[in-house]
């Protein structure tokens, strides 16, 4: 068993309320119990982390995790070889006493174009579902949540959430490595809660939309990203096949079909914030994420097109509230 610090923070902070079960889930029980072939590599790693408290955090205006200073040169190597055992990373850019992070996904651009309509987070119970490994989360505790719950099955992104995780212990920050349906229903709990990049990969988006509001209290928000498709209400396109060469991408709504399936969830006040057309400034690869990227999903000849032939991608930020 490594640090149970996260297990015990998490449980007493859901103790007596909705989700108290979900504890089970962020347990290093609950992890070994996956059997995943990632869980030894993963425990090499945190083995060889050396053990040092950041002098200064910045979640604020990026992530940043100590500076170079505060690190011997053994250490720096350590933490750089830690975070290499966990590539790709494709949510960031994470600065990690001075090991600079480069991932794939510039994830400040799209949190950037949300900040701006959103609540204000201070004060206010989070969930971000579809977390990855919790770049967006760190930055909903830098402007000021007091709790954030970070939900993503994917268990290579839970591990790099956990060497982060090893030099913020402290923070009231965590990710569970599971997907939203596994949680009690209508836990009616959290202020405010994201679900960036997600719905696309639900085959059931309605099911979705129906868990995501009912895990928010009355009057909490909803902030919901997804890839978009021009057309009117009642369009959705489904690609016959691959999308961008990801095989598991059901549905792409139009934005007006988006807030239409809001509404027929229960939202209200739904107002599309933001619509973007991804660039390869956003998403891109890198050291860090040496693999196939955006480009490569793109048509050859013509860049409007993925390598399907549909639509490139097109992503809106929509904003809806619980009634009150
Ligand atoms: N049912 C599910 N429940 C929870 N997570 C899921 C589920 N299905 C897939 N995921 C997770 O949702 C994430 C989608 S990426 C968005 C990351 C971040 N939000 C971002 O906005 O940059 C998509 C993208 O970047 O295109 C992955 O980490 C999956 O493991």
């Amino acid at each position: 068993m490594r640090d149970t610090t996260a297990d015990v923070r998490l449980a007493e902070i859901l103790h007596g309320g909705p989700l108290e079960d979900i504890t089970y889930f962020a347990s290093e029980t609950y992890l070994y119990s996956r059997k995943h072939g990632l869980t030894d590599r993963w425990l090499a790693m945190y083995d060889a982390l050396p053990d040092v408290t950041p002098s200064s955090i910045d979640l604020e205006s990026m992530v940043r995790i100590g500076t170079r200073d505060d690190v011997s040169e053994e250490q720096y190597q350590n933490i750089l070889a830690a975070a290499r055992t966990q590539i790709p990373w494709r949510k960031g850019p994470w600065s990690l006493f001075g090991v600079e992070i480069d991932s794939e996904w510039r994830s400040d651009m799209k949190w950037d174009r949300l900040l701006p309509h959103i609540s204000p987070l201070a004060g206010r119970r989070v969930m971000d579902v579809g977390s990855g490994n919790a770049y967006h989360c760190y930055r909903a505790y830098g402007e000021g949540a007091r709790f954030v719950l970070g939900v993503d099955p994917h268990p290579a992104y839970f591990f790099q959430y956990r060497l982060i995780q090893h030099y913020l212990r402290e923070l009231p920050v965590f990710v569970v490595p599971v997907t939203l349906d596994q949680f009690p229903s209508k836990s009616a709990w959290f202020d405010t809660v994201f679900s960036m990049g997600v719905l696309y990969h639900r085959r059931s988006p309605f099911d979705h939309l129906f868990q995501l509001f009912e895990s928010l209290r009355p009057g909490g928000e909803l902030i919901l990203e997804t890839l978009v498709v021009d057309g009117e209400e009642g369009y959705a396109l489904t690609p016959p096949d691959r999308y961008c060469r990801m095989h598991n991408v059901w549905f792409l709504p139009s934005v007006a079909t988006t807030e239409s399936w809001l509404r027929r969830c229960g939202f209200e006040n739904i107002r599309t914030v933001d619509v973007n057309v991804t660039c390869q400034a956003e998403q891109r690869t890198t050291e860090w994420m040496p693999f196939q990227s955006l480009i490569d999903g793109l048509h050859p000849d013509n860049p409007a097109l993925s390598i399907e032939g549909l639509p490139a991608p097109k992503r809106a930020i929509t904003i809806a509230n619980v009634p009150a």
